[in-house]
């Protein structure tokens, strides 16, 4: 896999770089694929539902608004994106479970973690354009996550 610094070397400002400084909690740090989107608010039913779906390679891109006020993901909604055969998943928001997400053989950045768990009524939206840390994320267009950061191809 091309690294997001390469990327950036050949596509300069065509490529979208998320500024927000997410940290990684997965098992695998090197990862890629076609994003699918959610946005939700301190509620992970949506995108809890969206992971028991086959991930066939794909990137879930989550924006929690930047909360870290509730974890949106944790070991057992991480266990689902294992399963289903996700690439990663990306939070502008927070996990928890932090021991045990690391074990986990899927890629996971979040922008911090929290023990408190999230409500679960399904309110939010999917395969919405995002946008978060300067960087816009549409559904279909393939995200690079690294040790540098998260890219979105033009
Ligand atoms: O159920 C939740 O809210 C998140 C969680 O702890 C898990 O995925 O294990």
């Amino acid at each position: 896999m091309t690294s997001t610094a390469d990327l950036y070397d050949q596509h300069g400002e065509s490529l979208g770089s998320c500024d927000t400084q997410l940290r990684q909690y997965g098992g695998v740090t090197v990862f890629e694929g076609p994003a699918v989107t959610v946005s939700c608010f301190q509620d992970n039913a949506l995108l809890k539902s969206v992971l028991t779906e086959p991930g066939a390679g794909r990137v879930l891109v989550v924006d929690g608004g930047g909360s870290v006020h509730t974890a949106l993901l944790g070991d057992i909604i991480g266990g689902l994106a294992v399963d289903n055969g996700w690439a990663g998943v990306i939070i502008n928001g927070a996990v928890r479970d932090v021991a045990a997400l690391r074990a986990l053989p899927v890629g996971i950045k979040a922008v911090g973690s929290n023990p408190r768990k999230s409500t679960k009524t399904g309110a939010g939206s999917r395969d919405v354009v995002l946008e978060f840390g300067g960087c816009r994320f549409t559904p279909g267009a393939v995200v690079v996550s690294d040790d540098d950061g998260v890219v979105v191809l033009p």
